[in-house]
């Protein structure tokens, strides 16, 4: 049996994932939507282990991966990175986690990331937390966030705006005529967002916030 992406890739077998059979919850939604700082509050509150798939990216960008330059050109134009590179980091994060649930944040971000990973793992989110915000308001959030991101100027967040209405939010719809997105206001202040997610959680959970 393979156990890594790239074997399940090449020789068809099976990801270490599909055996491991993590509880996973995708968190989507634009840039600046929230999505980071309300996973913040779900690891808290909920015990689940966040992965962000930019952060993991950008991670693996400082690690001086032979990946590194394609990464941080791609992010810098907004554009989304192949996703065998993409998932083979989220399945080494979640293999090397004790933990048996995750929040998946800004994965899948694309037709392509969402096939392919459940092809190669099986796995099926629990459900998927959609955080929806004007573009007014996530421009107002990234232009001042100040955490030295190279995509956080405007004319990068303009073209990461694009992507996300070409396609993620596909990835989007396409969940939803399952029945398994569960969509937020995220245009409120971050408490008055997280009292709805935790509504969210909270049936589905019995690690509820006391
Ligand atoms: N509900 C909110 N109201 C006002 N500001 C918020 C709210 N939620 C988050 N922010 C702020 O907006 C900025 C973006 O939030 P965050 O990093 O969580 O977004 P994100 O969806 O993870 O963005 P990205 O897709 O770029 O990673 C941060 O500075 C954060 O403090
Ligand atoms: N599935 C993904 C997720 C992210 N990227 C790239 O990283 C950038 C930043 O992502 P954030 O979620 O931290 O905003 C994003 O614009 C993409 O360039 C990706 O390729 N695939
Ligand atoms: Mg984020």
């Amino acid at each position: 049996m393979g156990t890594s992406v790239d074997a399940a890739h090449t020789e068809g077998t099976e990801s270490a994932l599909s055996v491991k059979k993590p509880k996973v919850v995708f968190v989507l939604g634009g840039p600046g939507s929230g999505k980071g700082t309300q996973c913040a509050n779900i690891v808290e509150h909920f015990g689940y282990t966040h992965l962000s798939a930019g952060d993991l990216l950008r991670a693996e960008i400082s690690s001086g991966s032979e990946n590194g330059t394609m990464i941080q050109n791609m992010i810098s134009e907004g554009v989304i990175v192949p996703p065998e590179v993409t998932i083979k980091l989220l399945e080494k994060a979640i293999m090397e986690s004790e933990n048996d649930k995750f929040l998946i944040d800004g994965f899948p971000r694309n037709e392509e990331n969402r096939a392919m990973f459940e092809s190669v793992t099986g796995i099926v989110p629990e459900f998927v937390l959609f955080f929806d915000c004007s573009e007014e308001e996530m421009e107002r959030r990234l232009l001042s966030r100040n955490q030295g991101r190279v995509d956080d100027n405007i004319d990068t967040i303009r073209k990461r705006f694009k992507v996300f209405v070409e396609s993620s939010l596909f990835v989007i719809n396409y969940y939803n005529s399952k029945g398994r997105v569960r969509k937020i206001d995220a245009a409120k202040p971050v408490a008055e967002v997280f009292e709805a997610v935790k509504a969210v959680f909270t049936p589905v959970d019995d690690k509820a916030a006391a």
